[in-house]
């Protein structure tokens, strides 16, 4: 296996040159527009997260397009979010989802967005489905994900063999799939198919908890789709949105956390004054 040549820590002064600031000639559309498919029956509070997080990143608008159940509880949580079919500049897939159990409309809506060849964040329930991707696509598994990912592609690895060698992993994976790959654990670990080798350790151990992993999805997808021409004219930018959107997330928890525990739905709350600070240059970050 290869090891990785060198890893940067990533930092808020890198983060900043990723966040997309409004100007006069912007209207909700050139902002951005994210496409989030995820959700289910089963887990429709992983669908509310990833809104509630993207909304609060500074995205132009949120199109949920998941199941009904869930689209209930996202708009009665964030009338803002659109639920009509239309177009999006990026897609968040499969938060909430398991594979295991998808209905077939769902899996035609996935294959349907992952054939538009637009930036798309895939996640949790939709990672089988890599494969059919036809744009730039970051992955954002956990080990547990990583595992199962690798050995549908016929690499055999544990989840604790991930865990002790995460950025060889993260690296290993990127190559073999081509797609960057943000693995998620204490110490995040981006890694791009053309080499970039990113780490964000400004975690901490209380995002332990339900649903921070849906929140982090909704903090990329945003990054991705105010981005999305960028990406769409050199894919390594993605590695540089994804490390943005961990350290986002890690300062964000910091901040809820103020040394206890928090929910993630007040994580994702939080999302807006950590993309402030960036915007603005505090210092202090
Ligand atoms: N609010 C929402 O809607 C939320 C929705 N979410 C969504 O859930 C989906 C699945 O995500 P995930 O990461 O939990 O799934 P996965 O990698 O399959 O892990 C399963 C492994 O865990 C283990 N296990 C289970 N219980 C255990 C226990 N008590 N103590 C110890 N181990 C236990 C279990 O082991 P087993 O019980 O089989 O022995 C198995 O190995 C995903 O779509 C995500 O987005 C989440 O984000 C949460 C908030
Ligand atoms: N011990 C830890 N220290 C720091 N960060 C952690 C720790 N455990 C988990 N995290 C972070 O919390 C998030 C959990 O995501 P995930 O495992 O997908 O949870 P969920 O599926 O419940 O949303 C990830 O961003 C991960 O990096």
């Amino acid at each position: 296996m290869m090891i990785p040549a060198e890893w940067g820590d990533w930092a808020p002064a890198q983060a900043r040159d990723w966040i997309a600031v409004p100007g006069a000639h912007d209207d909700k559309y050139s902002r951005g527009v994210l496409g989030l498919l995820t959700g289910s029956a089963d887990y429709p509070g992983a669908a509310v997260l990833g809104v509630e997080a993207a909304l609060h990143s500074g995205v132009g608008m949120v199109r949920y397009l998941g199941p009904q159940r869930a689209a209930d509880f996202v708009l009665a949580r964030r009338p803002e979010t659109v639920t009509a079919i239309g177009r999006v500049q990026a897609w968040l897939l499969g938060s909430g989802m398991d594979a295991a159990a998808r209905d077939a409309p769902t899996s035609a809506s996935l294959a349907s967005a992952l054939a538009e060849g637009l930036p798309t964040v895939i996640d949790a329930g939709a990672l089988d489905l890599i494969g059919a991707a036809t744009g730039p696509v970051v992955i954002t598994p956990h080990a547990r994900e990583l595992a199962g990912v690798l050995g549908r592609v016929g690499i055999t690895v544990s989840a604790e063999q991930i865990a002790e060698a995460p950025g060889e992993w993260a690296v290993r994976a990127a190559e073999s799939l081509a797609v960057t790959v943000l693995l998620k654990g204490s110490v995040t670990h981006v890694a791009s198919p053309l080499g970039v080798r990113l780490t964000v350790a400004r975690a901490t151990p209380w995002l332990a908890t339900a649903g921070t992993g849906d929140v982090l999805g909704g903090v990329l997808g945003a990054l991705v789709a105010t981005h999305s021409d960028r990406i769409r004219a050199d894919a390594g930018a993605l590695a540089s949105l994804a490390a943005t959107a961990s350290l986002i997330h890690g300062l964000a928890a910091h901040r809820v956390s103020a040394g206890g525990p928090f929910t993630a739905l007040d994580l994702a709350g939080t999302v807006s004054q950590v993309v402030r600070d960036l915007a603005t240059g505090n210092p202090e970050l």
